[in-house]
């Protein structure tokens, strides 16, 4: 089935995890529909649904599912750490306590925790060259203002530390971050601010979208940053703009746990998907 299939209207899930917004299409069994100006269409907050990524589930590829990312800018996104936390609460619905999810970033596991959602987000790439960087530097000493700590989940992230994370204007640091040449494949970025050994603030300019209330590929990252510099323990609770994670660096991974939500089912008319 394609786009030209479904010209009484798409089916979408419009799902959360901590504010994290997205329109979720479910492909299995039949060919993947989106395409860049499908993801802009759907994204505009105006003129469409409005969303932080788009994630179209597809059949499983030695996995349960397969999972793709798209940002409302019609990029695509390697990793999304709270899409797939959401993803995976749907489908473990369906039954079952634990799913594996083949993404760009790889072959993830998620579970649920009590009423939460548990993903093995993978081990991070520490590696100038798995980070993007348009040039070989100390990834924990970037060439910007602010000493910040380059880290890949899959996409890639920059994490700086500062004093007061609401002071941040993440308008205006968002995007010069985002779009330094020091990043040929442009950077999420991330204000981490350490409140104590096990818990962090942060606020974060998602590339290819803008500010979000969470990311949960940042909330690694930062994670990460923060035991890599020896400020936090590796595992660690996070304050989000939209509420709590809590991320553990174990040696087989950075696992994420946190709440989603389901909150409500819709079809996109013809006028939007182009059927
Ligand atoms: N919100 C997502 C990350 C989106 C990253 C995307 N903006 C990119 O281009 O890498 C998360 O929960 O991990």
């Amino acid at each position: 089935m394609q786009i030209n299939d479904f010209p009484h209207g798409l089916p979408f899930m419009k799902m959360h995890g901590l504010g994290n917004d997205f329109v979720v299409i479910d492909s299995r069994g039949r060919e993947a529909v989106t395409t860049p100006a499908l993801a802009r269409a759907v994204g505009s907050r105006h003129f469409g649904v409005g969303f932080d990524q788009l994630a179209e589930i597809r059949d499983g590829d030695g996995s349960d599912i397969t999972l793709d990312f798209w940002n409302s800018d019609g990029t695509r996104a390697q990793a999304c750490g709270n899409a797939t936390r959401c993803v995976a609460a749907h489908v473990l619905a369906e039954g079952g306590d634990s799913i594996t999810i083949r993404t760009a970033r790889g072959l993830l596991q998620a579970r649920r925790e009590g009423d939460q959602i548990s993903v093995n987000m993978g081990p991070p790439q520490l590696d100038w060259h798995e980070v993007p960087l348009a040039r070989a530097v100390d990834v924990k000493h970037l060439p910007l203002a602010g000493d910040p700590v380059a880290v890949g989940m899959g996409n890639p992230h920059c994490v700086f530390f500062v004093d007061d994370a609401e002071a941040v204007p993440l308008m205006q640091r968002g995007p010069e971050v985002e779009k330094d040449p020091l990043f040929p494949e442009q950077v999420n970025v991330e204000f981490a601010q350490v409140r104590s050994r096990d818990e962090i603030r942060m606020r974060v300019w998602e590339r290819g979208t803008g500010v979000t209330l969470a990311c949960g590929s940042g909330a690694c990252a930062t994670a990460v940053a923060a035991a890599l510099r020896g400020l936090t323990e590796r595992r660690v609770r996070m304050e989000l703009d939209g509420g709590w994670l809590t991320l553990d660096w174990r040696d087989d991974g950075v696992w994420m746990t946190g709440p989603t939500a389901h909150v409500f089912d819709g079809v996109l008319p013809a006028a939007i998907t182009g059927a």
